[in-house]
């Protein structure tokens, strides 16, 4: 799905409007309906107070038709406009008007502190004050305002945007930002739904589809792309009959010293648990009844070296190397590194301390095969690319750095972000109990899984990121998230495919 900016959703906005030949104040009326249509199901003419603050430009406007529709089901709706200028839009003013003439039950203007309503724990409460056309700081009263209704432990439904949110940039410390559960978004979600400075007002979210010019959206370039089950189906190759485990490829898992093996028994399960046809490890003598024995499907060459890697040599022509799981960062693993890196040509995936490597030693970053796939936490990536003032400016020395580099950087996360040249791809599976010792190493198994399977390695991390998050996801539901641990991401990737492959409906959510 494409994730727009503000000023695209405004021009899809204007084109639509001009193309199917309707008002400004239909395609309001078609949004907010979506919402309705939302709440209705829900709530099932629950008696509830419903309480709207509603702004005074569109986002407000949404927030009029919205009540009015609930009214005329006959929610118990209480409106009050956030008057914080005269300067109302007309088709605020229209909506106005309908619902004025449709109950006695007239919206009530808030001028100031004084006019703050009651809000009580069972209210629910919706979020109509400014959308995507906030363009300064929230001030005064309405930033108190804000502040008082993130305070009240009502839930608050955000439309389009949790109030107070740029769309573009991220609020300063003690900027006053609506704390929504839930946001209600139309059309295409918005980048700072998925940042971590930002993604904590948004709570849950669904995108709204609102009928907006197929034409103009399909060709237009997005600001990036949200990864859901559908974008991954049309990435998954499926598999030749007529085929056998040569066609899908030898993966080299390289890394590990004392102490450390088990991240190498776990990617590289993973890397056989997403298909690969063969996998080997290269890792210090210390491991070799380990691997042997937890995974027998592995083949194992060992360093001279019992403790630690420093001298990875072999004749294998392996398809995917992939590097740095708990091999540590002593004097002779880098040597060896680097001469690895000089000499092959294969496709790498690079993670752990294979990442701290690269940023101790800056000169290694000129042998980094093209398409490399750097895997990096934030903490890594930080060592990688230096300090960042917000999630924006991270954003673009990202992209300074892949440009340079010619890389692909997978930014693991709640949300993944992966970045290859102009592109960056947002994955929306896994959930926080993949925060525990060793998804990462999986999603590096994944990751060369997938290349050894001549998946592009953009592709591979791409769809590697969805379905190892998707393991996640089945692993939660069978064990809890604190219960679940890597192992179990790694041993539920059939489950993964089986879901990506399975005929269920595919929603307007992505996930
Ligand atoms: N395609 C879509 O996405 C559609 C969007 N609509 C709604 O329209 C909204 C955008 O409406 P608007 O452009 O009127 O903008 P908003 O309703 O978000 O904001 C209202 C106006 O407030 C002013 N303002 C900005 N920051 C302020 C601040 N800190 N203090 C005081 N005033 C401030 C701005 O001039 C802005 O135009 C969307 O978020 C959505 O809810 C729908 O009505 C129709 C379809
Ligand atoms: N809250 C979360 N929601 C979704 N995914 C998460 C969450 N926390 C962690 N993950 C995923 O788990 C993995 C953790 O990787 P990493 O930090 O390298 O862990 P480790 O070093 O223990 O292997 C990443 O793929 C990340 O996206
Ligand atoms: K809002």
């Amino acid at each position: 799905m494409k994730i727009l900016t503000a000023s695209q959703i405004k021009e899809a906005d204007e084109i639509t409007i001009k193309n199917q030949n309707i008002s400004s104040e239909d395609l309001m009326e078609r949004a907010a309906t979506q919402v309705f249509n939302e709440i209705h199901k829900r709530l099932q003419g629950a008696d509830l107070p419903v309480k709207i603050f509603c702004g005074i430009g569109n986002n407000g406007g949404d927030g009029l038709v919205i009540a009015r529709l609930l009214m005329e089901h006959s929610y118990n709706v209480k409106v009050f406009i956030v008057n914080y200028s005269d300067n109302r839009s007309p088709d605020f003013l229209s909506n106005y008007d309908k619902i004025k003439n449709l109950s006695h039950n007239w919206p009530e203007l808030l001028k100031g502190e004084d006019d703050f309503p009651e809000i009580n724990r069972g209210d629910f409460v919706i979020d109509a004050i400014f959308g995507i056309g906030l363009n300064r700081p929230l001030e005064g009263w309405v930033a108190k305002m804000v502040n008082f209704l993130n305070a009240s432990s009502a839930f608050i439904l955000a439309i389009d945007m949790p109030s107070g949110l740029f769309s573009d940039k991220i609020p300063e410390e003690g900027d006053a930002v609506i704390m929504a559960n839930f946001t209600l978004t139309f059309q295409t979600p918005k980048l700072v739904f998925f940042l971590p400075e930002t993604m904590e007002f948004v709570g849950d979210m669904q995108v709204l589809e609102i009928g907006l010019d197929r034409d103009f959206l399909s060709k237009i370039t997005p600001s990036a792309q949200l990864i859901g089950r559908q974008e991954a189906q049309n990435l998954y190759n499926p598999r030749n009959k007529n085929s056998h485990k040569g066609n899908y490829g030898h993966v080299l898992v390289a890394g590990g010293s004392y102490g450390k093996i088990g991240s190498i028994v776990l990617a590289t399960t993973a890397s056989l648990r997403t298909g690969a046809g063969l996998s080997t490890v290269f890792i210090p003598k210390c491991g070799y009844e380990i691997v042997q024995t937890a995974l027998p499907e592995a083949m194992v060459l060992t360093d001279a070296n019992y403790e630690m890697l420093t001298d990875i040599k072999t004749d294998l022509d392996a398809d995917v190397i992939c590097f740095g799981m708990g091999v540590g960062r002593d004097k002779s693993t880098v040597e060896t590194f680097k001469e690895l890196l000089k000499e092959t040509k294969k496709p790498m995936v690079i993670d752990a301390d294979g990442l701290n490597i690269l940023s101790e030693y800056n000169e290694l970053l000129q042998h980094l095969p093209e398409n490399t796939v750097l895997t990096p936490h934030p903490k890594e990536l930080q060592r990688l690319i230096g300090e960042w003032t917000d999630d924006f400016d991270k954003i673009r020395k990202v992209q300074e750095f892949i440009k340079k580099r010619k890389v692909i950087v997978v930014l693991k996360g709640a949300h993944t972000f992966i970045f290859e040249q102009e592109n960056i791809y947002i994955n929306n599976t896994g959930n926080p109990g993949m925060a525990t010792a060793g998804s990462g190493d999986v999603l590096s198994g994944v990751i060369a899984g997938l290349i050894s399977q001549k998946y592009e390695p953009l592709v591979a991390a791409v769809l590697g990121v969805y379905l190892h998050g998707k393991s996640g996801d089945i692993s939660a539901e069978k064990l809890g998230y604190e219960g679940m641990i890597s192992g179990d991401i790694a041993q539920n990737m059939g489950l993964a495919f089986s879901d990506l492959l399975s005929e269920k409906e595919n929603g307007a959510r992505a996930d």
